[in-house]
């Protein structure tokens, strides 16, 4: 027995539904807080949630909650709210949770402003709570239909990793441990913003070896912060960076990589993100990550060029000219 019995999932998107739909499926009790009163009625309701991940029928077993006090009993809490909401949230959540009951960060991306990583920002709303960090390839209608998915389990206490896999993993959906909390946390970031960059490669009709490219030299980016922050490069080569950024840069059913796409082929950003009620995680964490990169002396020319763009200081024919006329430089990252 691990321990778990009541998990909490914190955010009703498309991913807080899907990570429920697992844990129900696992038959653990299963109490989801959605911030939306209609997300809570469709899902106790027609089993469905309409908002954020229409067509896949939910089990049965879900019971959400439009109130966080719902959580107040959880063994465990997967914090699944878009990184900018997500201290916030936790700051409510944390007048409820339980002494000790361990944090999954499901979340992908780093505060603005404070350019804190989302497990710095638990361990300010939640002092003392184990912190863990689950993240990978893995697209939440691909979950959420019990399609195979592997993803990473990161955790300093290897004794908790196992537990919380052993709770949350199942034949389809498995957790592979690694004690690296901010290599993943580094690796989930950084993918969403070069996924922006490789849309826009589609979108301009670059080229599949312009995308390779893209793909290897954002990843040589993603390793240096993740390196300069304290986390191993290995972490980096596992399903949550590499996995992640081969999964994300390469398929339009990444929010990301669409709004990238959109970009290429001239549209506005405000007018992508105004058509959505989804969330865009790379356009948030784009400065983010830029700033972090600068403080630490890290070169990231193509999250210099995305950031350039989502935020309006050049156009997208600039930014690839830009890189382009990079001097030529050694491989090594
Ligand atoms: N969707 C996926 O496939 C997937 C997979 C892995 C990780 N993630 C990550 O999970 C996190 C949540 O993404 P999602 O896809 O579940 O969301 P989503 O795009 O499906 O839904 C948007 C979410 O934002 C919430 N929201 C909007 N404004 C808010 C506010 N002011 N305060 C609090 N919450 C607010 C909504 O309630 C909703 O839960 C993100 O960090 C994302 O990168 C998503
Ligand atoms: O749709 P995206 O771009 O937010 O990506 C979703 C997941 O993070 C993919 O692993």
């Amino acid at each position: 027995m691990n321990g778990f019995h009541h998990i909490a999932v914190i955010g009703g998107g498309a991913w807080g539904t899907a990570l429920a739909q697992v844990v129900a499926k696992s038959g653990l009790q299963v109490t989801l807080w959605a911030r939306e009163r209609e997300v809570c009625e469709d899902i106790n309701t027609i089993r469905e949630n309409r908002t954020y991940l229409p067509g896949v029928a939910l089990n049965g077993a879900i019971h959400a909650t439009n109130d966080l006090g719902e959580l107040a009993g959880a063994d465990m809490a997967l914090v699944v709210t878009p990184a900018q909401h997500t201290r916030a949230t936790m700051e409510v959540f944390a007048r409820h949770q339980r002494d000790g009951a361990p944090l999954v960060l499901c979340s992908k991306g780093i505060e603005q402003g404070s350019l804190k990583l989302m497990s710095e920002v638990l361990a300010e709303t939640s002092p003392g709570s184990p912190i863990a960090v689950l993240s990978g390839p893995s697209f939440a209608a691909d979950v959420a239909r019990g399609l195979p998915t592997a993803v990473t389990l990161a955790c300093e206490d290897p004794d908790l990793g196992e537990k919380l896999m052993a709770a949350l993993g199942s034949a389809s959906f498995r957790p592979y441990y690694a004690p690296d909390v901010v290599g993943a946390e580094i690796g989930g970031s950084v993918k969403n913003v070069l996924a922006i960059a490789a849309g826009i490669v589609e979108g301009k009709g670059l080229g599949k070896s312009a995308h390779a490219a893209l793909i290897a030299r954002g990843f040589a980016e993603m390793t240096r912060l993740a390196v300069a922050l304290g986390a191993k490069a290995e972490t980096l080569s596992g399903l949550c960076g590499l996995g992640d950024l081969v999964l994300t840069c390469s398929s339009p059913q990444s929010r990301n990589m669409s709004c990238g796409l959109a970009l290429g082929r001239g549209e506005r950003l405000q007018d992508i993100l105004g058509a959505r009620n989804s969330v865009t995680e790379g356009v948030a964490s784009a400065p983010a990550v830029v700033a972090l990169a600068r403080r630490h002396g890290v070169e990231m020319p193509i999250c210099e060029a995305v950031n350039r763009v989502v935020s309006g200081k050049s156009g997208v024919d600039e930014a690839i000219k830009d890189l382009l006329s990079r001097p030529f430089t050694s491989e090594a990252v």
